[in-house]
């Protein structure tokens, strides 16, 4: 997967989420979960962040992998529900890693 390809699910997905404040709960798990308030949204994040250290207790890739999908999804609720883009959290990684670190880490890579 390329960079392109890595920011274009994040966008995406950051333009369902912010669409799902308006969509029918009944119909919608992000909904739901905004209809329920931000104590869930943050109960969730706990939950899914508890799970990935478990996972990693376990030694378990697949898991690791699978749980902190489930963790940067629902950071990505909270982002949304706070009205703010993911943009801002990769602006903010930017400002600390570096312009040059990251074209160093891509020229690594490849
Ligand atoms: N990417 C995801 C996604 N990742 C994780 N999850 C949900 O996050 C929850 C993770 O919680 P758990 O692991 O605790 O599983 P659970 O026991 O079923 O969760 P709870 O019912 O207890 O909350 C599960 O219900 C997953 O289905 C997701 N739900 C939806 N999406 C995508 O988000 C978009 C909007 O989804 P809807 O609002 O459902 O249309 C769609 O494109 C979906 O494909």
């Amino acid at each position: 997967m390329n960079q392109q390809q890595q920011c274009a699910i994040l966008t995406q997905l950051a333009d369902v989420l912010e669409a799902r404040q308006l969509a029918d709960p009944d119909t919608s798990y992000v909904a739901r979960l905004y209809a329920k308030g931000l104590d869930a949204i943050l109960k969730k994040i706990g939950e899914e962040a508890t799970e990935t250290v478990m996972a990693a207790k376990d030694n378990d890739n697949d898991k690791i992998i699978y749980e902190i999908a489930d963790l940067w999804f629902h950071c990505l609720i909270l982002l949304a529900a706070r009205g703010l883009h993911p943009d801002a959290v990769l602006i903010e990684l930017e400002r600390r890693f570096g312009m040059s670190g990251i074209a160093e880490k891509a020229a690594r890579s490849q």
